[in-house]
């Protein structure tokens, strides 16, 4: 039989699982067939350890003051002190890092710390069988005090319990070198610079009486062609008008997924009544005879208006987050400033309760895009000379405004997407939020303007089928996952199967999300075909939504796959 290094009621220093900190452990036994060891920690904890994880107390230096953390809880609001003078933490190998191997180094121990701090959520059941492979490479992190516990829900809940999966213990976030995503410095520079040429050549060609891939792009227009103060002054007014309406005392306040030190950020939920109140304006403004037209003739000036002024808010972003502390960085920065500027280097920037993220995702652009597909159908019953509008664009404007009312009406939902959770707020969200979204996802709009296209009633219930088919699946998934994320407890959820992952979060493998991977994707694709097809099928222009929002999805799945 192997020998055992440590006695039991020996007083050791224990490895806290996934992180490089050691903490005061009492040895209490030891289990000969698979060689670990159970220890507890000061605050009741207890573990099974492997003895190359546990340390006599003599190979630590001691330290003069007496603040040893003594428990990883204890660790709490004691962060940078208890950093520095971690037992486990090896200097600098280099001292000469990259500004970006230091970054890194610093998100990983801020999120290493992290890891420490969060004591167990849910404390469900482990199956064995199907965590062999997790448990031999890694620990038993089943706090044993727990046990009983487990067994009476066990008894009690038995629904609770899948039949052959595991769910974990912990919320934990790994700890991982990381690329750079989208092509890295260089792919996010020619995203920058190439996407808004990219957008005015789209809208350019869309213009033109035969907008054939085939036709050589039109020439662009010059700079001071395109700049008018008067529209970029609209778009500045239409900004702060949806900035006081998301200010407004109204509706509930919620709070969102934990951030890597276990807080939680607040969110008010008001955007529906935001868009009630700026339905009100706008009809208010058509009584009045205000004239809508000058948006479509003005276009291309208020494309440009908005993509100035989403340069100014990402450099306003980008300069703001150099001075807030680490733990406030998002997880896909990188420590590269070009890089950082596109990806967001703050996760979550908020001027006192005004969340700037959260705000610009579902405000100014989603119903930005709402108002401009009401001026397109304005523009085209004026320029086809129609009393009413056409079926194709009825059609296009009512699927979108569905999706726009939707999204504000399940605005919660919103605070579980990787947007929020993982992406910085930078250029990438605020050219995405602000432009793409208002003068890309009107584009069905746009084109029916100048290129008409009748659509039979058949062929509208055929659209109108799928339309909802799409929305269902999407709005199924997205409410499920996001039901999921709040509270995996949730007696809703029961029936749910879940399976564990190595980053320490369960996924949904039943219902909507064990359909296929992305039920919500899925969902999203096929509301996108059905927008696009009241445009028919002359040009392949109107389809770019659904080609475009392909390759999103795809490389957003990988991303997601990846993290
Ligand atoms: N119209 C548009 O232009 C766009 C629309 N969308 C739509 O927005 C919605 C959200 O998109 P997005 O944030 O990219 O994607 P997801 O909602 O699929 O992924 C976001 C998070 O969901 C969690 N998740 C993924 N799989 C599971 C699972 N099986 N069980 C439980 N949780 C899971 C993960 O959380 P964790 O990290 O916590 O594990 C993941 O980070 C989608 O419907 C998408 O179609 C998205 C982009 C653009
Ligand atoms: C490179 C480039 C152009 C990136 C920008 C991508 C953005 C346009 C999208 C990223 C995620 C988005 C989401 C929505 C709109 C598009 C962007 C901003 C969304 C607000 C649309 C409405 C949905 O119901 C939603 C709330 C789920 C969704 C969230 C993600």
């Amino acid at each position: 039989m192997p020998s055992r290094k440590f006695a039991d009621g020996e007083v050791v220093r224990g490895r806290w699982p996934g992180s490089s900190l050691y903490y005061e452990v009492e040895i209490l036994s030891h289990d000969s067939t698979s060689q670990l060891y159970t220890v507890k920690y000061k605050d009741g904890t207890e573990l099974e350890l492997k003895e190359n994880d546990i340390k006599p107390l003599t190979s630590f230096r001691q330290r003069k003051s007496g603040s040893t953390s003594s428990s990883p809880s204890r660790r709490r609001g004691n962060r940078s002190r208890s950093r520095s003078r971690s037992p486990g933490r090896r200097p600098p190998k280099d001292a000469r890092r990259s500004a970006s191997a230091s970054h890194q180094a610093d998100i990983k121990e801020a999120r290493r710390e992290v890891e420490v701090k969060l004591t167990p959520l849910v404390l469900e059941k482990f199956n064995l069988l199907q965590e062999s492979s997790y448990i031999s490479t890694q620990y038993s992190l089943r706090p044993r005090r727990e046990e009983i516990r487990l067994k009476e829900m066990d008894s009690k809940e038995e629904k609770f319990v899948t039949k052959e999966l595991a769910v974990r213990t912990f919320e934990v976030t790994p700890i991982r070198a990381k690329d750079l995503e989208f092509g890295g410095v260089p792919g996010v520079l020619l995203i920058m610079f190439g996407l808004p040429v990219f957008l005015f050549l789209l809208l350019l060609m869309c213009k033109q009486k035969d907008p054939s891939l085939l036709n050589f792009p039109p020439p662009l227009p010059a700079l001071y062609e395109l700049w008018e103060t008067r529209v970029f002054g609209v778009c500045l007014l239409w900004f702060l008008i949806q900035a006081l309406f998301y200010l407004l005392p109204i509706g509930k306040v919620v709070e969102g997924t934990p951030l890597i030190d276990g807080r939680r950020l607040k969110y008010r939920l008001n955007g529906f009544y935001a868009f009630i109140l700026t339905s009100a304006i706008i009809g208010t403004c058509l009584f009045q005879g205000v004239e809508f037209h000058y948006v479509y003739r003005h276009f291309l000036q208020f494309t440009l208006a908005a993509t100035v002024f989403c340069v100014v808010l990402s450099v306003y972003l980008y300069m703001r987050s150099l001075k807030v502390p680490r733990k406030d960085l998002s997880p896909a920065s990188s420590g590269n400033a070009v890089y950082d500027f596109f990806i967001g280097r703050e996760l979550n920037p908020r001027i006192g309760t005004f969340d700037l993220k959260y705000f610009c995702e579902l405000r100014p652009g989603l119903i930005g895009w709402v108002v401009i597909n009401l001026v397109m159908l304005l523009a085209e019953m004026k320029i086809q000379s129609r009393a009413v509008p056409s079926l194709a664009m009825i059609l296009v404007n009512s699927f979108q405004l569905l999706y726009v009312v939707d999204a504000l009406w399940n605005e919660e939902a919103v605070l579980t997407t990787m947007d929020i959770i993982h992406d910085g707020f930078g250029f990438m969200l605020a050219f995405g939020d602000l432009v793409w979204v208002p003068f890309i996802y009107s584009f069905q709009a746009f084109y029916l303007v100048s290129h008409p296209n009748e659509v039979s009633w058949p062929m509208a219930s055929l659209m109108i089928v799928l339309k909802l088919c799409g929305y269902v699946i999407f709005r199924g998934a997205n409410s499920q996952k996001n039901a999921f994320r709040k509270n995996p407890s949730d007696p809703k959820l029961a029936h749910l199967k879940t399976i564990h992952t190595s980053t320490g979060k369960n996924l949904l493998v039943s219902g909507w999300w064990g359909f296929v991977r992305h039920p919500n994707y899925l969902g999203d694709l096929i509301m996108a075909l059905a927008w696009s097809l009241p445009c028919g099928f002359n040009h392949i222009l109107p389809y770019f939504y659904v080609v475009y929002f392909t390759m999103l999805l795809v490389h957003r799945e990988a991303r997601d796959e990846y993290q």
